[in-house]
């Protein structure tokens, strides 16, 4: 029963031209949308056998659920969940890595109307108090890992809104044991109706994510979220149903939303895992020719890594889709790329904030250095800081415009408990990205950077402010600068420029400490890969930092 799904939400999904498609597209969103009933257990219902999830590690174990399987398990699990007295809009925080416990928590927790919270495993003792403090956490879910849990039990004694602590893949004292859990749970459950109902408007999802100022911001998805992927997975990666398709991501970044549960899902793909240890670039070709994977999508320093192995030694001609965002692609990436394997690398854009927004569609002949053309979606403009309209060729900030007029499935709704940064970001006609692009005649649309200063690094998006807070907490300095800096293989690295106090001296044993320190203080991720020591800062009369200043100097435009 082909796309049984995707003709439920889509009155058409064959287009003859991407301006067919912009015009004629459209998801018609059912009153009460739930991932867990209206996908994940339709296809049990459908279609039985067909397979969700084929998952495996680096430690010979693979496993393969079909829709069945998921739908069961978490049901067993939604029991559970509410027997340790998770509730609808009850929050949970996950950090799974890409253990297959992941997919069936994120349906389980839907099937009760609880948030989810999905979470990197990069994560410290302070970002969990954060997250948990600011989001009310109750539960946390967490792979078996010394790293993990030590945070999180050090987290707890701050973190008074989480009763439980659950672990997945082994046993820990003091933890409950997600296998028991599973055992334990009954495989009935029933969707609930009336006041129990999960509604439209309700938050399924808070990821949270850098800003330029402060912590990171709670960025707050509703039910209806799932439903914007369809555009991300059908017409961007085009996975096909019954065919793996593999998003190289971790289960806390957006990028799992993108590529590894919804629209993949309401497609009827099946999502292909490999839970790495560590990214080897080697061991992700192997994959990819060994189970012979239809679509891939991967972030462009994951091509750029790939490039520096022997690719031609692999045959990766199953692949009929290969597909990447996250930070720029340079155009000698995607042209490597395709003189090694025959095939162009689509571009897609968006953000964390919600799906693809751009994307170089199936009937758009890939140009090397754009992402593409505007997902039908939205209405994609360039604006100027006075919300005017640029002309093609003239640079302007990328804004979803027409807010007020339909909302924009998939779109977030804004940011948990903090209806003024809401009402400033999502509440007027329009929603400014500050990512700044240009458009070419023939509607091509091409990135120029941020107009913040917040860095896009190996595709993980890092705030400056907690760097530098990270930075001066260490008695060796007095002020510190970070900025984005150029690099061939990452795209973008963390520069910290730092002023000394008196008594230490500039060393590399200095930078290793200052490095090392941030990575013990802050997700390690966002460790400053440059440290350069400096006499003064630019700074405004205010006495702001000008982190436009030391940029420029760097070579980065805006
Ligand atoms: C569209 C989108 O949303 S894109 C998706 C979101 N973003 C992503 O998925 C990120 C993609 N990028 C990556 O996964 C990585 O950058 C990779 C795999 C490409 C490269 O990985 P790596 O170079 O090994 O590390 P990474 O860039 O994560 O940096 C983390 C650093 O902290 C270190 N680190 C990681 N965990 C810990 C820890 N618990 N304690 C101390 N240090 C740690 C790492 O060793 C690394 O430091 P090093 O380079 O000095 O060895």
């Amino acid at each position: 029963m082909a796309n049984h799904l995707l003709n439920t939400f889509c009155p058409r999904i064959d287009f003859d031209s991407y301006e067919d498609f912009a015009e004629n597209f459209r998801i018609d969103v059912p009153e009460n949308f739930n991932f867990a009933y209206d996908v994940v257990d339709e296809w049990a219902r459908v279609e039985p056998d067909k397979r969700a999830l084929l998952w495996c590690d680096d430690h010979d174990n693979e496993r393969t659920f079909t829709f069945t399987d998921i739908s069961r398990l978490s049901n067993r699990m939604a029991n559970s969940f509410s027997a340790m007295g998770i509730g609808k809009g009850d929050v949970v925080m996950c950090i799974l890595r890409r253990r297959w416990e992941y997919w069936v928590t994120a349906v389980a927790l839907c099937k009760i109307g609880a948030t989810i919270i999905p979470a990197t495993l990069q994560l410290t003792k302070k970002d969990i108090v954060y997250r948990a403090q600011s989001a009310h956490v109750k539960a946390m879910v967490c792979v078996d890992d010394d790293y993990v849990c030590g945070e999180v039990e050090k987290a707890l004694p701050e973190s008074p809104s989480i009763e439980s602590v659950i672990v997945a893949g082994g046993t820990r004292e003091g933890w409950t044991s997600y296998e028991s859990l599973l055992e334990e749970g009954s495989e009935d459950w029933v969707r609930p109706a009336g006041d129990k109902a999960t509604k439209n408007s309700d938050i399924m999802l808070i990821y949270f994510t850098s800003g330029t100022t402060g912590m990171a911001k709670a960025v707050c998805h509703s039910f209806v979220h799932p439903l914007g992927h369809i555009i991300t997975a059908k017409y961007w990666q085009q996975v096909q149903e019954d065919r793996l398709h593999m998003s190289v991501s971790d289960s806390g970044w957006a990028k799992f939303g993108w590529g590894k549960i919804y629209g993949q899902w309401i497609c009827g793909a099946t999502v292909f895992a490999y839970d790495m240890d560590k990214f080897v670039p080697a061991k992700l070709l192997q994959k990819i020719q060994d189970y012979k994977l239809t679509t891939f999508c991967a972030p462009p320093t994951m091509y750029r890594f790939m490039l520096q192995e022997d690719v031609e030694r692999y045959d990766l001609s199953s692949v009929a889709n290969f597909a990447t965002a996250g930070e720029p692609l340079n155009a000698e990436v995607t042209l490597a790329w395709e003189r090694l394997t025959g095939k162009k690398i689509r571009e897609g854009f968006g953000q964390t904030e919600g799906p693809v927004l751009l994307a170089t569609f199936p009937w758009i002949e890939p140009r090397p250095g754009s992402m593409g053309k505007p997902s039908p979606l939205f209405n994609i403009r360039l604006l100027d800081e006075n919300g005017n309209e640029m002309d093609d060729g003239e640079e302007g900030a990328i804004c979803v415009t027409k807010l007020k007029e339909a909302y924009p499935p998939g779109l977030f709704v804004g940011y948990f408990q903090d209806p003024k940064r809401t009402a400033e970001t999502v509440g007027g006609e329009y929603y400014n990205l500050h990512d700044m692009a240009w458009r070419d005649s023939d509607g091509y649309y091409f990135f120029i950077g941020r107009n913040d200063d917040v860095i896009k690094c190996s595709g993980y998006r890092i705030g400056p402010f907690e760097v530098e807070s990270a930075l001066v907490e260490h008695p060796a300095v007095v002020e510190a600068a970070v900025t984005a800096a150029p690099d061939p293989v990452r795209g973008m690295v963390v520069k910290a420029s730092i002023i000394l106090a008196k008594g230490w001296e500039p060393s590399d044993d200095l930078v290793k400490e200052l490095q090392n320190h941030v990575k013990k203080t802050t997700a390690p991720y966002k460790y400053p890969r440059i440290v350069e020591f400096v006499d003064e800062l630019p700074k405004t009369v205010g006495g702001k930092i000008k982190r436009r200043e030391i940029r420029n100097a760097d070579g980065i435009e805006g």
